[in-house]
């Protein structure tokens, strides 16, 4: 997945300023480790590797998934594209759709935002936590070891698995995580010339809206591990913005939308954080909030 979505912004790169890129593959803590994601929090597991070469002068610049990027800025740092995004919602892999999935029925997913939204749709079945890049996952439906996983849309279309989803969920019934879907190139801040060349790459609409969605995580004071959900889209005039917080078990949730000027998407999704704390998000985050 990460070398596709390399390739494709080392492609737009390329056909924009007929510079020509090399792909450098790196290995990060995310990738090897067998611990969930959930108790690693928001530390960045898929990223420190990649800013790691970026320090080293290794490479001029990295891909990452926006949603793996912890919302805490580094200085050292410039998010330079955000590029227009990919598909934003969650998908069920397998034979079945969830409201045709037997009562007991087993589906892995080892994010508590997935686990708590597909509770409140499907009390009655079994959550079961899974690691693995999204082949290993899908791999133990094909085996049988559960009867379906959940991924996001846009990575399965980057891995060529798309013909094997039952469902997209829209965000009524699965509020994405933040930024999902939306790629991030990062370079360091002090190569204003590769800032600017960069710069071509970016989707304004996509920034104001993953600006919005990443405010609003900032606000709650969460990390990847909480069980918020938001999602925001930009028609050029104005910026819609929706955010959840629920309970793990599905059975509470905080649900609040947003219009606003694009300009002020920091704002609009800081505000909504606000309300929502107001409203008792903080009490469902409960220990999964940091
Ligand atoms: N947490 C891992 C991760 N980071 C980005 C994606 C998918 C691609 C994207 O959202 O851009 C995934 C896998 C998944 O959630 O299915």
């Amino acid at each position: 997945m990460a070398t596709t979505q390399s390739q494709m912004v080392a492609d737009a790169y390329t056909e924009r300023t007929g510079r020509e890129i090399e792909l450098v593959g790196v290995t990060t803590f995310g990738d090897v480790t067998k611990a969930h994601l959930a108790q690693l929090g928001g530390t960045g597991v898929f990223v420190t590797a990649l800013r790691d070469k970026l320090l080293e002068d290794e490479i001029d610049f990295a891909v990452h998934s926006l949603k793996d990027l912890p919302t805490k800025q580094d200085p050292r740092f410039t998010l330079a594209a955000i590029p227009a995004r990919h598909d934003h919602r969650d998908a069920l892999v397998g034979p079945h759709k969830l409201a045709d999935l037997a009562p007991g029925a087993r589906v892995g997913t080892g994010s508590p935002r997935r686990v708590a939204m597909l509770s409140a749709l499907r009390p009655d079945l079994e959550y079961v936590p899974i690691r693995g890049n999204a082949d290993t996952r899908i791999g133990k439906v094909t085996s049988g070891e559960l009867d379906a996983v959940v991924l996001a849309s846009a990575g399965l279309t980057r891995i060529g698995r798309d013909a094997e989803v039952a469902q997209i969920f829209e965000v009524e019934e699965l509020l994405p995580a933040p930024g999902q879907g939306a790629l991030a190139v990062e370079c360091r801040s002090d190569r204003p010339d590769l800032i600017s060349f960069l710069s071509v790459l970016d989707d304004p609409r996509t920034r104001s809206a993953v600006t919005a969605e990443r405010a609003v995580l900032a606000g709650l004071e969460a990390g990847c591990a909480a069980p918020v959900g938001a999602f925001a889209a930009d028609d050029g005039h104005t910026l819609n913005l929706t955010a959840v917080v629920v309970a793990l078990d599905g059975r509470d949730a905080v649900r609040k939308s947003a219009a606003g000027s694009p300009s002020e998407a920091a704002n609009l999704g800081r505000l909504l954080a606000a309300e929502m704390i107001a409203e008792g998000a903080d009490r469902l985050m409960g220990e999964h909030s940091h």
